[in-house]
């Protein structure tokens, strides 16, 4: 084990290092060694359980220094962050193993106090009863309790409430769901499923969506036949509601202006029994490739993929039945899958309500009269998604509300349907 520990601190050195993303470091990394199955698992628990845990992990290690002015390298911080996480939340380590693992990790370091400063630190957590530091008001405890950073406690508190805040916290941490979106161009569902349960997957259908599926054991399921045969792509559930929402019809022309990878525009093909037109962009060249080789393995030749910048009009393209805009975000609805993305700097998001606006804008040139304008995001905060689409209704007359009552505009939270963080408006064209 002490092997799967050590690869585990350098990884997440690397990642402190690197700034790259965590579920392709692991996975790209992992691919690459030959740890079995169990040892993999233990890396990938430790290694997701130390970066959503990050900032209590943190604060533990910064209460428990003697000196906290003393800056600790990666490394270092990694090994302590490590013991830590197994202390107080992996149940399956002895506390004993935990110290001595890390200790001897700690020899590793070049400065010879590591170890005793390892020790010392693990040790003292230990005879704490294994305790948080104290806090000094509600929204600081709920920050250390779920790792969760102050600014974001206090917004959730502020724009959602706090049960919904509680809950937001709640889903913010763990494994989040898989869910499949099963082609109903390539077979039926049953044989599908029935290939899946032949492969080992075991899972259980959704009751909101007749080819959402949800996957227990999705470790290997881009490595199964029936994925090689295109008879699914991976897709949460929320963004399934989101092509719902959006409603395709065969024969019909679709925008999907930030399309990349492509898992909607996928599901509206399909929807539209890859009859009619969906035309999908995205800025990037590299992404573009990505919808383009995933229409190609799901045989969806209604779908046309092309580098398109969303936020400047382009009278090349025409008018649409239905133009959806999933504009870029801060991911705030995604923080279980991508636990990095709450411990970026705020001001980082200051700048997207400018995009987001500037993309609906445009994108509501391409909309046919009586057509439907779909504005969605996976985030949670009020700056990207109301506040978008009501300045955006305020701004042009010619779009209403699709619904007539306030349903036009939707905020998924976890806690409803298990699904990911999600916001869909749906918008008309008037004739
Ligand atoms: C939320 S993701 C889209 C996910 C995608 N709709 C799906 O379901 O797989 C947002 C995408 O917008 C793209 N993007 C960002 N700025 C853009 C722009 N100005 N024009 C077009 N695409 C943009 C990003 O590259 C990213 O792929």
């Amino acid at each position: 084990m002490g092997n799967t520990r050590w690869y585990t601190v350098r990884l997440l050195t690397k990642l402190d290092e690197n700034n790259s993303y965590s579920n392709i470091l692991l996975d790209e990394s992992l691919s690459r060694s030959d740890f079995d199955k169990r040892d993999k698992k233990f890396i990938s628990a430790l290694f997701y359980g130390v970066l959503e845990r990050r900032l209590t992990l943190d604060s533990i290690i910064t209460d428990l220094s003697k000196n906290p002015k003393n800056k600790l390298n990666y490394t270092l911080r990694n090994i302590l962050r490590c013991g830590l996480y197994q202390l107080k939340y992996m149940d399956s380590v002895p506390d004993n193993a935990a110290v001595d693992e890390s200790v001897e990790l700690a020899k590793k370091c070049r400065n010879p106090a590591s170890a005793g400063f390892t020790n010392g630190l693990l040790r003292e957590f230990i005879r704490r009863e294994k305790a948080l530091p104290k806090t000094n008001n509600e929204i600081d405890r709920l920050s250390l309790e779920y790792s969760c950073p102050k600014w974001l406690v206090a917004k959730w508190m502020n724009e959602c409430g706090k049960d919904k805040c509680l809950s937001l916290l709640e889903t913010s941490l763990g494994q989040a769901p898989t869910t499949i979106k099963i082609n109903n161009l390539i077979g039926g569902v049953g044989e599908t499923l029935d290939m899946l349960l032949a492969e080992g997957v075991t899972f259980e259908r959704s009751k909101m969506l007749e080819y959402a599926v949800n996957v227990a054991n999705a470790g290997a399921i881009e490595k199964t036949e029936a994925y090689k045969q295109g008879r699914f792509h991976v897709q949460d559930l929320a963004s399934q509601l989101c092509c719902k929402t959006l409603d395709p019809q065969p024969g019909e022309t679709i925008l999907d202006l930030c399309s990349a990878p492509g898992g909607k525009t996928f599901t509206i093909a399909e929807m539209m029994n890859n009859d009619g037109r969906v035309l999908a962009f995205d800025l990037h060249p590299n992404r573009v490739k990505l919808i383009r080789s995933g229409a190609e393995r799901l045989g969806l030749t209604c779908v046309r993929a092309d580098v398109n910048n969303a936020k400047v009009f382009n009278p090349n393209l025409p008018l649409a039945d239905r133009v959806l805009v999933d504009a870029p975000c801060s991911g705030l609805g995604v923080i279980r899958r991508k636990p990095e993305i709450k411990y970026k700097d705020p001001a980082e998001f200051d700048r997207l309500p400018v995009i987001q606006a500037e993309i609906l804008d445009t994108a509501s040139w391409y909309v046919k009269e009586n057509g439907l304008l779909v504005y969605s995001t996976c985030t949670v905060s009020k700056a990207e998604n109301d506040e978008v689409v009501k300045q955006f209704l305020a701004s042009h007359e010619d779009f209403e509300p699709a619904d007539s009552n306030d349903a036009f505009m939707q905020t998924i939270t976890p806690d409803m349907y298990g699904s990911d963080g999600f916001f869909i408006a749906k918008l008309r064209r008037r004739g």
